[in-house]
């Protein structure tokens, strides 16, 4: 899809974080080991935790208590929920990482005056750790995370949360995510555009969703905004 003269100009780019900005899911598994590991339970492997990222901790939490053994009774699974929020935010980067041109495109986006914000499900506390961490949180005029609001992605609600927070509108905004949660929200949202990485934890093929465009790889995103 091309700009008009019809059309506001971009003025901000909304990110995904997990499977689009940074490779996390070791240090989601390491988690959900230690937190296995105390109850007792067997590992999980890298592929089932990235299978089981995308809707937040609390349901991350109970696809790996489901796929080793089972979901215990809610106050069990509220307290290995909590513990193993305590566990990751403890430290969510130590094998975590930017995707390739993530660093040096965040830098041309921000140079060419667009505003940034992240829209996540993951949980805030650890959101905000490991985008400083990893030496981006700086980039971002706004984050938002699975508990700021009532709902979360697909839910369009955050989406819209993170541009009254940019100060900017829907369509002078363009989204950038990696999942079918991704494209749903944003596009309730009503975004001008909406693209994917091709790289991340999308559960559903890429192209059966109403996405304007799959990107080479990240830094093919400054190709396409101009920058
Ligand atoms: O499910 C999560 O915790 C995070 O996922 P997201 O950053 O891709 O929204
Ligand atoms: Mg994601």
């Amino acid at each position: 899809m091309t700009d008009t003269v019809n059309r506001p100009a971009i003025r901000a780019v909304a990110f995904d974080l997990d499977g689009t900005l940074v490779d996390s899911v070791a240090d989601l598994m390491h988690a959900s080991n230690a937190l296995l590991a105390e109850l007792g339970r067997p590992p999980v492997d890298l592929a089932a935790v990235r299978s089981f990222v995308g809707d937040g901790a609390p349901k991350l939490v109970e696809r790996v208590l489901a796929a080793t053994g089972g979901v215990p009774a809610a106050d069990e699974t509220a307290r290995c929920i909590k513990r193993f929020l305590a566990i990751y935010e403890a430290d969510p980067s130590a094998h975590s990482t930017l995707y390739p041109g993530v660093a040096e495109t965040l830098g041309r986006l921000a140079e060419a005056g667009l505003r940034l914000g992240v829209c996540t499900n993951k949980p805030m506390a650890a959101t905000l750790r490991l985008l400083d961490d990893l030496g981006i949180a700086g980039r971002f005029a706004a984050v938002v995370g699975g508990d700021s609001y009532p709902t979360r992605k697909p839910s369009p609600e955050p989406v819209l949360g993170l541009l009254e927070r940019l100060e900017v509108t829907p369509a002078e905004t363009v989204f950038v995510g990696d999942n079918e949660h991704d494209v749903a929200a944003s596009r309730a949202a009503g975004v001008a555009r909406v693209l994917v990485v091709p790289y991340g934890y999308a559960r559903v093929p890429l192209d059966g969703l109403p996405h304007d465009g799959v990107l080479d790889g990240f830094a093919d995103l400054a190709k396409r905004l101009s920058c």
